[in-house]
């Protein structure tokens, strides 16, 4: 196990990460294997959720799940095998994500090139066992989505050092600022009423539209460094992109059955909105300098992610603005993290510490309906890749399927200000209602 207990800035893209859900499952009956225990339904205050078919028993797997995407956190790539999650610190991953790709291909724009191959190596990219690399790289929509990745990681790698090395600075900057500032300011003189979801998507697609116009024009930083986290996030949008781009160059491939199409992504709950109303609602009491700073701070740090995700990849993944804000918010608050594992001995010693490490982050479609609440009935753990979800106890035909997004061992006020800080809602599972009803008498 490793010494260190990471908490990155990543850690509020997470609905699902709390380390001590991450035991090895333990073997179900038979007669519970997974049938259709759940079915989807609309909840007030809640949107969509989970709920039993039936009466489900106590240790039951209701749910298998598979990522459509899922990539090791930038920190422990060195110690993580990409395709099973296996950790094992201090000890490094031996074998290397490694294809013989053509240049010719490796940048389309570049004409009149005599094909040449060669190896590629992604250093992002370790397994544990041949058996894993040969897995991650025949798996995906088409044969080419392994290479199609690779490529991408690699140029993440390369902007990501040239960047470091040079540190260049540029002066239009500034005009990019004051543009900015202005779209700002009028969002912030009533112009744009925040509560109004139509108004304040437009006014979010046109800043959009005039931050790209401006990095068109060669006004957009190219200094910007992502920290790991935001590396990490741009490797799982990587994998989205890449799978989208399968999808419309290789028509109808014989698919496993447990391969995702990104159309699955479309399924997954959008943040956007969200996400930008609570920034605009929490500068609300600041003054008018600070919240104009602090509005453009905040967009600002997701429109870089952009460019520096265009810069590496724009040569062979199609990527505009609204493809990847489409997948950004999908991924914030939906993710799953991928935890460290106890080990056997550990578990069966009953000395499963807290200190588990958040090894990565993985996108699973079919399991996003489960909403939270913090009294769950039902418990995820990670078996390698896959998520599997067991009921806590009976849960009875009607009752709605629920994890839980976090820790749960505080009162009311702070469980919803820390579900409302991170993911970006007002918690109105039964127990919150009921305890801040109790509160307020
Ligand atoms: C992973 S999604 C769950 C599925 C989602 N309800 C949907 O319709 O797609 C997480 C989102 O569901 C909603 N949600 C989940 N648990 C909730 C709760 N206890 N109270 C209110 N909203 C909840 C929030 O909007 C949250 O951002």
């Amino acid at each position: 196990m490793a010494a260190t207990t990471i908490t990155t800035a990543m850690d509020f893209i997470s609905i699902h990460g709390h380390p001590s859900s991450t035991t090895t499952p333990t073997t179900p009956d038979e007669k519970h294997q997974e049938k259709n225990w759940l079915s989807i339904c609309s909840f007030p205050g809640k949107g969509r959720g989970f709920v039993a078919t039936q009466q489900i028993p106590a240790g039951t797997i209701v749910h298998t799940a598979e990522p459509l995407a899922a990539v090791v956190s930038q920190e422990w790539i060195p110690e993580t095998c990409a395709w099973c999650f296996h950790f094992t610190y201090p000890k490094k991953m031996k074998y290397k994500m490694e294809m013989k790709v053509s240049t010719t291909c490796l940048q389309k724009k570049k004409k009149k090139q005599h094909p040449r191959s060669t190896t590629m190596t992604s250093k992002d990219v370790l397994f544990c066992s041949e058996s894993c690399q040969q897995k991650y790289q025949t798996y995906g929509y088409h044969k080419n989505e392994s290479e199609l990745l690779l490529r991408c990681f690699h140029a993440l790698e390369q902007v990501y050092h040239q960047r470091r090395e040079k540190q260049t600075s540029n002066d239009n900057e500034d005009i990019l600022h004051h543009d900015m500032n202005k779209f700002i300011k009028d969002l912030l003189h009533q112009k744009v009423d925040i509560h109004n979801d139509e108004q304040l998507r437009h006014w979010i697609d046109q800043a959009w539209t005039t931050f790209v116009q401006h990095y068109h024009q060669g006004q957009a930083t190219q200094t910007w460094m992502p920290d790991d986290a935001e590396r990490t996030m741009l490797r799982l949008v990587a994998c989205c992109v890449g799978r989208r781009q399968m999808e419309a160059e290789y028509l109808f491939p014989e698919l496993p059955v447990t391969v995702s199409t990104f159309n699955d992504l479309f399924q997954v709950q959008c943040n956007e909105l969200a996400y930008i109303r609570r920034i605009l609602l929490d500068v609300d009491h600041e003054n008018e300098s600070r919240k104009e700073k602090r509005i453009l701070d905040a967009l600002f740090d997701i429109m870089q992610m952009y460019i520096f995700f265009l810069s590496a990849t724009s040569d062979f993944l199609d990527c505009p603005h609204t493809l990847f804000r489409a997948i950004y918010f999908r991924e914030m608050a939906n993710s799953f993290g991928l935890w460290e594992m106890a080990s056997k001995q550990e578990e069966e010693d009953g000395n499963v510490t807290d200190d588990l490490e958040l090894l990565g982050w993985g996108i699973y479609p079919s399991a996003v309906y489960f909403n939270h609440a913090c009294d769950a009935n039902i418990r995820k753990i990670r078996k390698g890749r896959q998520m599997v979800f067991i009921s806590k106890r009976v849960i009875e035909q009607g009752e709605e399927a629920c994890i839980s997004y976090g820790c749960v061992e505080d009162t009311v006020q702070e469980r919803r200000k820390r579900l409302l800080e991170h993911y970006h809602f007002l918690c109105a599972c039964t127990r919150c209602e009921q305890e801040a009803s109790s509160s307020s008498e």
